[in-house]
């Protein structure tokens, strides 16, 4: 929550705060959300909704049920409110046990439950807040009364990290303001911003007139529009609590406020997409599937998102050695992506700008046909000019925060850390991941402190952000690398181990498979 100060670091100990209840070294935290909603007895939203999006992200929830709703897919039938002493003794059970890394809520029916929410947080301090501020249902029904707005908007906004209403939402806090256009749901972010929560996420899944499904997200500063074809389904029930659950999930795992918004957009256009057709109920709202990552073909996905995992084999091209070995770099790409490379960063350190932007297109090409991510090292125009995935960049390039706002919601954004400090404020700007070292000495980055094992271990434990080490590794140490025991250290970045190679083919293919021993070691 706010009072963290900012999306705060991790305790360096995360991961193991459960060991007094083993003394093996092999504890292993899942992260937790608790969600604070009502229940659908129809089981698209509310509670229901926030289990599963959760179950299908890899992330523990539990839930506290404020209100039970009788409700299907033609609508609400009835609304029962729970004792409000009798939800304070649930947010007690589950606060004063577990150890959650997000708090989401849901439908908070009335003054007193958000009373006793209240005073259940202050109670037990939770590291982050996302406020889904649920008043209506799509059907129309009126989930909660204008009776709350007050105390929302001057006890619970100014607490939270983000607050994600739907226009209809948005309108009701901020008196009846008007939102017909993306134009108007910008304004409501930024007054929504101003009384108080870190972020605003104003959904567009309700306005009318529109052909693509707009999101505007606004940090304060930025606003960023993430828009998505409107997908042609009656099947949206329950949309706005899984948009928020899985935002909630993702940021329990370790995402910046952005990734998070992201990934749970593109989470939902692609549930929707993939339950378009079918038939649950026989009203005008039916639910989607939430499992549909475990029924299709991850290839077939409508949009693709950053996945940390990318960062397993991560090759760094390096045109001096491309050169000594007498081959393009398109041919050197090939064979490292064909021997298993999961990521490329195009890294050029002589080229005229002109050269590196037809190498940049060419090597694009090469990734986009065998469905691997393209950043660009340090050169945000180049990347903007290629359309590349993402950028890299270093402590002395381009702050993360104004490459994220000249590059937009959607490209991936690594930063290079030493340190727990900038990792932490890696985080804090909105990168996806973080490249830390170099871990061991090398020759490809003069001058280039090394961190050692050590200094890896510290930068990943800093941060849930996915983390890829660099610097000196290859076949004979890689296997080391992975073992050192952080969860969200995702692969090795490698110049040398591949392109001052004979044969890139089968270096990459070697190094592939010593990394796929060594995390099933782990
Ligand atoms: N038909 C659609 N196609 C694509 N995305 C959609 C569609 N409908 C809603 N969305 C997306 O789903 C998310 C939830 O938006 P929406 O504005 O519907 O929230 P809500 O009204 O709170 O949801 P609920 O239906 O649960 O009440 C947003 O990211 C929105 O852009
Ligand atoms: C219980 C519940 N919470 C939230 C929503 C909003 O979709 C709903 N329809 N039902
Ligand atoms: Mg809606």
């Amino acid at each position: 929550m706010n009072s963290l100060g900012g999306i705060r670091s991790w305790p360096a100990n995360w991961r193991s705060t459960t060991a007094s209840m083993t003394t093996t070294e092999s504890v292993r935290k899942v992260p937790q959300v608790l969600t604070v909603a009502g229940s659908d007895s129809g089981a698209g939203a509310g509670i229901q909704a926030d289990l599963k999006v959760c179950a299908a992200r890899g992330v523990y929830c539990a839930s506290v049920i404020t209100a039970v709703t009788a409700q299907n897919t033609r609508g609400v039938q009835s609304v029962h409110l729970l004792p409000p002493e009798f939800i304070s003794e649930q947010l007690k059970s589950v606060l004063s046990d577990f150890e959650f890394d997000v708090v989401k809520t849901g439908m908070l029916p009335s003054t007193e439950i958000v009373e006793v929410l209240l005073q259940n947080l202050s109670d037990f301090p939770v590291r982050a807040l996302v406020v889904d501020p649920v008043m209506v249902s799509t059907s129309g029904h009126v989930l909660a009364g204008s009776s709350i707005l007050s105390i929302f908007r001057e006890r619970l906004l100014p607490i939270a990290d983000i607050i994600t209403p739907n226009v209809k939402e948005a309108s009701a806090l901020l008196d009846g303001f008007r939102i017909e256009t993306v134009a108007e749901m910008r304004s409501a972010a930024k007054s929504l911003h101003e009384m108080g929560p870190r972020f605003v996420l104003v959904k567009g899944g309700d306005l009318p007139d529109s052909s693509d499904s707009v999101d505007v997200y606004f940090d304060g500063k930025e606003f960023h529009e993430l828009r998505s074809p409107r997908i042609a389904t009656r099947n949206t029930h329950g949309t706005g609590c899984t948009l928020a659950s899985c935002i909630a999930a993702e940021l329990a795992k370790g995402s910046s406020m952005l990734s998070a918004v992201k990934v749970a957009k593109r989470f939902v256009d692609n549930a929707l997409d993939y339950s378009k057709d079918i038939v649950i109920g026989s009203g005008m709202q039916g639910p989607f599937d939430h499992f549909f990552g475990l029924k299709k073909d991850p290839q077939s996905s409508r949009c693709s998102i950053f996945n940390p995992d990318d960062l397993f084999l991560y090759a760094v091209t390096d045109s001096r050695m491309n050169k000594k070995w007498n081959r393009s770099i398109v041919d050197a790409l090939k064979a490292a992506i064909e021997g298993g490379a999961t990521i490329i960063q195009l890294r050029e350190k002589e080229a005229e700008t002109r050269e590196f932007l037809e190498e940049a297109k060419a090597c694009i090409d090469i990734c986009r046909s065998h469905g691997v991510s393209l950043l660009i090292n340090d050169r945000i125009d180049i990347a903007l000019a290629c359309d590349a995935d993402g950028v890299h960049v270093g402590q002395s390039d381009m702050p993360v925060d104004l490459v994220r706002s000249l590059l937009g919601p959607d490209k991936i954004i690594g930063v290079s850390c030493k340190t727990p400090e900038q990792a932490h404020q890696a985080w804090k700007d909105g990168a996806d991941y973080i490249g830390s070292g170099g871990v061991f000495p090398t020759n490809t980055k003069a001058n280039n402190r090394t961190i050692g094992l050590d200094g890896l271990k510290e930068v990943c434990e800093a941060s849930k952000l996915p983390v890829v080490a660099i610097g000196g590794i290859g076949i004979s140490n890689a296997g080391s690398v992975m073992q050192i025991d952080a969860p969200n250290l995702k692969g090795v970045a490698v110049v040398s181990a591949l392109f001052d190679q004979d044969c890139v083919l089968t270096q990459a293919k070697k190094l592939h498979k010593t990394l796929k021993e060594s995390k099933r070691g782990i």
